[in-house]
C-alpha cells in the first residue's frame, strides 16, 4: 500500500480519548467502522479541521494539513475537503442547480477537477436541476448533497454515514451511485459506516474502532476474514469475494465468476444484471456457508469450493463456532453449530468442502 493519507490523532475528552494513527491508501474507499461512540466522526472532523486534536499530524498525498508539534494547523475552509454527513444539508431557498453553483463557484476555474455536467451524470441528477430540495427524497437529496461535494474538488472525500437516514430501498437506489464514485473517480474516500454490508461493498480498506482506537486496519478481504477481531461474530459476519464474471446460463439466469487465481474456483450467481468480463465484488455472509467432507452434488447446493481450515474458533453463540478458510488463495468464513464441527473434527490444515447457496450470493 502506498500510505497517502496519515493521520495521528490524539483527542481527549472528558470520558472519550480518541488516539489513533492511520494509515490510508491514497486512493480508493477506506471505510471507518465502529460501534456507536467509538471515535467514527470524530477522526473525520479532525481530518476536516474541524475539532483540532490537542496532537496531530495529518499529511494527505503528499500535502501536509496539520502538524501540531510545528505549529500547523490549516483552517477547515481552507482544507480540500468534501463532506457529505447523514443528511444532506442542502440551502432550502436555492433550487438543486443554485446548490451545485455555491461549492463550484468558490473554486478556481484552474482548479475545478471536475464540470457540472459531469457531476451531474455520476449522481445521475440531471433532471433535477430546477427542484427545490425540499420536493427531492432522501436518496435524490444526498445524491445531489455528493455532487457538490464533489464540485468543491475535494482532494479527500469524507463521508459519515451517509446513507442512515435513507429505508432500505433508498439504499439500494444509492449504493450504485456511491460505486461509480469509487470506480470513476480519483478521490480517497473515507467512509464512516455502522453497516458491514455497506463496508463490504463499498471499500477497499477497514479500520476498526473501538473506544477510540483503531484495533485494525487493512485491506477489506483480509480485514473481515479475521476471527481475532469483533467483525467476524456479527449477525452479518462475512467476506468479499471478488472475481470475473466468466459464462452465463440465461435459461436458468445464472453467471459463472472466476475467483482470483487463474484456473481458481468458479461460483454460480443468480443476478439480474452483469456483464460476461465484467469484475463482480460478492460478500458471502459466514452463516450461509456450510462445510462437507467430500463434494456433495446430490443437493440443491450449486457452489462447492475446496477449502483448506486456517482456523476454528468458539463464537459469541456457544452453540456455534467461526472457522476461517482459505479457497485457493481467497479468504472465507463459515459459521456452523459446535456439533457440526465435531463430527467432521474440523481442525486447521483439514481439507474440506465450503457450500454456497447460489441465492445467499449478495452482489
Ligand atoms: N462535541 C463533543 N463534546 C464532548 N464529547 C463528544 C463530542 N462529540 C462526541 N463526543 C463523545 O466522543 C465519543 C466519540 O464520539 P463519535 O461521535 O466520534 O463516535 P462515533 O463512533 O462516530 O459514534 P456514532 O456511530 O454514534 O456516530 C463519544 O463518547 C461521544 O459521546
Amino acid at each position: 500500500m502506498s500510505a497517502s493519507i496519515q493521520a495521528r490523532l490524539k483527542l481527549a475528552r472528558d470520558d472519550f480519548t480518541l488516539d489513533v494513527d492511520l494509515q490510508l491508501p491514497g486512493r480508493g474507499i477506506s471505510a471507518l467502522f465502529g460501534h456507536s461512540g467509538s471515535g467514527k466522526t470524530s477522526c473525520l472532523r479532525c481530518l476536516a479541521g474541524l475539532e483540532r486534536a490537542a496532537s496531530a499530524y495529518i499529511e494527505v498525498n503528499g500535502e501536509v494539513w496539520e502538524d501540531s508539534a510545528n505549529g500547523l494547523f490549516i483552517a477547515p475552509h481552507k482544507r480540500p475537503v468534501g463532506y457529505v454527513f447523514q443528511e444532506a444539508s442542502l440551502f432550502p431557498h436555492l433550487s438543486v442547480r443554485g446548490n451545485l453553483e455555491f461549492g463550484w463557484r468558490r473554486i478556481a476555474p484552474n482548479e475545478r477537477k471536475i464540470s457540472q455536467d459531469q457531476a451531474c451524470q455520476l449522481l445521475g441528477i440531471g433532471h433535477l436541476l430546477e427542484r427545490k430540495p425540499a420536493t427531492l427524497s432522501g436518496g435524490e437529496a444526498q445524491r445531489v448533497g455528493i455532487a457538490r461535494a464533489l464540485l468543491s474538488s475535494p482532494r479527500l472525500l469524507l463521508m459519515d454515514e451517509p446513507l442512515a437516514a435513507l429505508d432500505s430501498a433508498r439504499k439500494r437506489e444509492i449504493l450504485p451511485y456511491l460505486e461509480r464514485l469509487h470506480d470513476e473517480l480519483d478521490i480517497p474516500l473515507v467512509y464512516v459506516s455502522h453497516s458491514q454490508d455497506e463496508v463490504a461493498r463499498l471499500a477497499d480498506h477497514l479500520v476498526l474502532l473501538e473506544h477510540g482506537k483503531a484495533v485494525a486496519s487493512g485491506p477489506i478481504s483480509q480485514t473481515l476474514a479475521r476471527l481475532d477481531l469483533s467483525l467476524a461474530q456479527g449477525e452479518d459476519a462475512g467476506v468479499v469475494l471478488e472475481g470475473v464474471v466468466i459464462g452465463h446460463d440465461p435459461h436458468y439466469g445464472l453467471f459463472e465468476l472466476r475467483l482470483p487465481g487463474g484456473e481458481g474456483p468458479l461460483l454460480r450467481i443468480a443476478h439480474p444484471d452483469l456483464h460476461v468480463g465484467s469484475t463482480l465484488r460478492l460478500k458471502v455472509q459466514a452463516r450461509d456457508v456450510s462445510l462437507a467432507l467430500a463434494a456433495d452434488s446430490a443437493s440443491s447446493i450449486l457452489n462447492r469450493l475446496p477449502v483448506r481450515v486456517r482456523e476454528c474458533r468458539a463464537a459469541d453463540n456457544p452453540a456455534h463456532v467461526l472457522v476461517s478458510l482459505e479457497a485457493s488463495g481467497s479468504a472465507l468464513l463459515a459459521r456452523i453449530t459446535r456439533y457440526s464441527a465435531e463430527q467432521l473434527g474440523v481442525r486447521p490444515g483439514q481439507a474440506l468442502w465450503a457450500q454456497i447457496k447460489s441465492v445467499a450470493l449478495l452482489g
